[in-house]
Formats: structure tokens, sequence, C-alpha cells
């Protein structure tokens, strides 16, 4: 697929859903929180990969506190659109976590499980504090017993890409979410 903008999406494109300039009003005001919330403080902010490297870069130059950055990889989803349910460490923290406050930065809570099952690991490592930013959201999530503190958008339950997120590894350079048309996914 070509590169697409809002203008020309691509037949792979059913909609814009959130436009570049949302998104990057939405991490402001996260950010703004985040900031009063950390102020004084050492923060170490975890970026769940891949999805959530663009959220990552985004949200840590528009962050006024330090931080320093760790990546974790898992993975819960195959090649398709549904989480297989069995989370896999493809790579862990460089740092040990013990005692420092760390912030989960995530591009988007689905079912829950990869966020869940996060917590909990991350969790019995000690850490002074452990909060969770996701940029988006959909209602499945609420299925699961997990406190996200800083969410920057409930979108409806439909396959969504771009901004990070892809299907089957396309359409993570996408500037905007969008969703997918149902054809390309088989629905
Ligand atoms: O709430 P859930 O249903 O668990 O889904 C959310 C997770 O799934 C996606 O990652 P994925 O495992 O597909 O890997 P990726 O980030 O490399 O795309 C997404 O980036 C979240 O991490
Ligand atoms: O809607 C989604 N799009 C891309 N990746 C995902 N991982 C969980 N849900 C999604
Ligand atoms: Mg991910």
């Amino acid at each position: 697929m070509a590169r697409v903008d809002d203008k020309d999406m691509g037949s792979d494109l059913q909609s814009v859903l959130i436009s570049k300039e949302e998104i990057d009003a939405k991490l402001a005001e996260l950010a703004a929180k985040i900031d009063a919330e950390y102020a004084g403080k050492d923060l170490l902010i975890v970026g769940v990969l891949k999805g959530a490297v663009m959220v990552m870069a985004d949200l840590a130059r528009a962050l006024s506190t330090p931080v320093t950055m760790d990546w974790m990889a898992v993975s819960s989803y195959g090649a398709g659109t549904q989480s297989s349910g069995v989370v896999r460490i493809l790579k862990d923290l460089d740092t040990d976590i013990k005692g420092k406050h760390v912030l989960i930065v995530e591009d988007i809570i689905d079912s829950g499980l990869t966020l869940s099952w996060l917590l909990s690991n991350l969790g019995s490592r000690e850490p002074a504090s452990l909060e969770v930013c996701t940029l988006l959201r959909k209602p499945d999530a609420a299925k699961v017993a997990i406190e996200v503190k800083w969410i920057g958008f409930d979108i409806p339950n439909e396959f969504v890409v771009g901004y990070g997120l892809d299907f089957a590894e396309k359409y993570r350079n996408l500037p905007f979410v969008g969703t997918l048309a149902p054809h390309v996914y088989g629905g």
C-alpha cells in the first residue's frame, strides 16, 4: 500500500477515527497531568513494543518531567485480529524497577489481557508506583479488572490501525488512527 493521508486514505482504510491534530492535543493534555503527578520524582516510562513506539516518542517529548525510558516487548497476538490470550515476553526490561516510579505506556487496551499480565508481572518487581497511560481503549477492557490512570480516547470495538498500531505489521507509520476496511482482514 502506498503511504496515505487524510485526503487519500487508500482502499485498505475505511475512515480516519482520530486525526494527527487530535492525537497531538490529547498527548499535550495527558503530559500536563503526568507532569503534575510526578513533579519532583524520578519517572521511568516503559513502552510496550512495538505498538507504543509512536505514543512513547510523542508523549516523552510533550513531558516537562525528565524521564528515563525502557522498553518491553510482549506478544499476545498472532498475525490476525484476535488476542490469543497467551502472553510471551519477547524482550524484557534492561533495568531493575525496584523502588522506581514506573509508568507503562500503551497504544491500545483491547481485551485488556496484555496489560493485565504486564501489571502483575511488573508489579511483582516491587516498583515504588506503577501506573498506566494508554492512547486508546476499547469497550472489552472493562471486562478485566485493571486500573488505567490516563486514557486518551475510548473508541468503539472496531479494528484500528496507524500511529503504531498494525495489521499484520502494516500501517504502523500512518500519522493518524484509522479503521481498516473489513475486506482487508476478511471481516
Ligand atoms: O488488550 P489486548 O487485547 O491484550 O491488546 C492490546 C495489545 O495488543 C497490541 O500489541 P501486539 O501484541 O499485537 O504487539 P505489537 O504492539 O507489536 O503490535 C497492542 O499494541 C497492545 O499491546
Ligand atoms: O484494534 C487493534 N488494532 C491493532 N492492534 C490491536 N491490538 C489489539 N487491538 C488492536
Ligand atoms: Mg503492543
